[in-house]
This record gives structure tokens, sequence and C-alpha cells, in this order.
């Protein structure tokens, strides 16, 4: 890849589109999404996994384009939900989800939860705002990049720890990031712009890691 050049990445999500784009851009690339190429088929989510997941995203683009091709596959993994909703992250809420419906179905289940078992020590899980820490939690992004020519994957894995809180912080990012605590940096990670959020999160890393990879190989 050079200056220039255009990146598919295989998304429906403006929310990802936007962060993509961010990261390119830096290094002088354009990317394009499904939102460009309207007329493909949707590509059935029926892996098990992330990395199964991302890969069949990749190559059923990247063969019906006849490039190579970019996919991201992530979700949100929560300890008190024994890893929910991992993989189904985007359809928590069931068929239909949107971003609103499956933070409010989060909230619902761990406090659910929090009301049959948890024994929480008060102060220690809780903001000076009084919102709760429900649950530790993490981000995971893994990337697939499929070259139709050479049948060829390049993948990636990346990851950021944090906390589940009880009500919605800021504006910014998509997904569950409103929901998303870093005691890291005491916010939330709609909270960070989009420079920070790429500096620490899933997505970042990954992307980090698979540029990493790119580069060695045309080396
Ligand atoms: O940085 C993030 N900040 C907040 N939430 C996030 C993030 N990254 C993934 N997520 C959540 C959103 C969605 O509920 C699921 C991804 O599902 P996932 O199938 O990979 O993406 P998607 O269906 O939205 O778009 P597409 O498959 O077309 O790429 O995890
Ligand atoms: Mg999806």
């Amino acid at each position: 890849m050079k200056r220039g050049d255009t990146v598919v990445v295989a998304t429906k999500n403006a929310g990802k589109v936007k962060e993509f784009a961010h990261a390119f851009g830096k290094l002088g690339l354009n990317v394009v999404s499904m939102f460009d190429y309207p007329d493909l088929p949707e590509v059935v989510e029926d892996g098990l996994t992330f990395a199964e997941n991302a890969r069949k995203k990749a190559r059923e683009v990247a063969e019906a384009l006849g490039m190579p091709v970019l996919a991201d596959d992530s979700g949100l993994e929560v300890e008190a939900l024994g890893g929910d909703p991992g993989v189904y992250s985007a359809r928590y809420a069931g068929p239909g989800a949107t971003d609103t419906l499956n933070n409010a179905k989060l909230l619902m289940e761990l406090e659910h939860l929090a009301k049959d078992s948890f024994t929480t020590d008060g102060k220690q899980n809780q903001l000076e705002d009084g919102t709760k820490l429900l649950s530790p939690a993490r981000f995971v992004c893994t990337l697939a990049l499929f070259d139709p020519a050479s049948g060829k994957f390049m993948e990636s894995i990346g990851f950021v720890d944090g906390q589940i809180a009880s009500k919605p912080r800021g504006s910014g990012g998509f997904g569950y990031d409103p929901l998303f605590w870093l005691p890291t940096h005491g916010k939330a990670m709609a909270e960070l712009t989009m420079e920070e959020k790429q500096a620490i999160s899933h997505r970042g890393a990954a992307l980090a890691l698979l540029l990493g990879k790119l580069e060695n190989h045309s080396e």
C-alpha cells in the first residue's frame, strides 16, 4: 500500500468507517466501505469466534470485488456475564438491535445479576457521582485482510480492558462506548477524542499490529 491507495473495508458500521478513515487517512490512504457498494450481498456472520467472522467478511467481499479487502469483527466480553455478549455483541438485544437497545439490554442483565447474587463492596465499585462499576469487561477486535490473488489472509487481534458503568457518559465513538469505563483515564470510551480512542482501543491496537505485519511483508 502506498499513499493515495484505497483500502476497502467490509463493514456497514458507520462508527468503524470513521475510525478506519481517520487511521488510514494519516497514512495518506483512502477508505471505502460497504456503504459504497450497496449492491453487494450481506455476509452472514455465523462464525463462533471473532476471527472466523472477520475472515468470512473479508473473503466474501474480496472475492465479489476481485481485490484485497479488510474486515473487522469485534465485540464486548463482560466478565460477570461469562464473556457475553462476545461474538453476539451486535445482536445482543435481538434482531434489529440498535446500539441504544444493546446498551439497555447490557445494563438490564448486569443489574439483574447484581440483585441476585452480586455482593458489591459499595464504595470501591462506585464513581464519585454514584455511577456503579458493574463488572470488568474488555473490547476485542480482530482484523482480517484477504487477498483473492494469493488466497491468503493476514490477521491481527487487539484488546482493551475496562469496566461496565451503570450510567452512560459521553457522545463520541459508537456501540457500547458510553458504558465502557476506563479506570486508567477516569473517562468512558465515549468521552475520548478520536485520537485518544485510537491510541488505546482494541481496534487501534489490532490495526497497529496489522500495519506492522504488512510492512514486514513488503520488505
Ligand atoms: O470500538 C467499539 N466501541 C463500542 N462498541 C464496539 C466497538 N467495537 C465493537 N463494538 C460493538 C458494536 C457492535 O455491537 C459489535 C460489533 O459487531 P460487528 O459484527 O463486528 O460489527 P457490526 O455488525 O456493527 O458491523 P460490520 O459487521 O458490518 O463490520 O461490538
Ligand atoms: Mg456485524
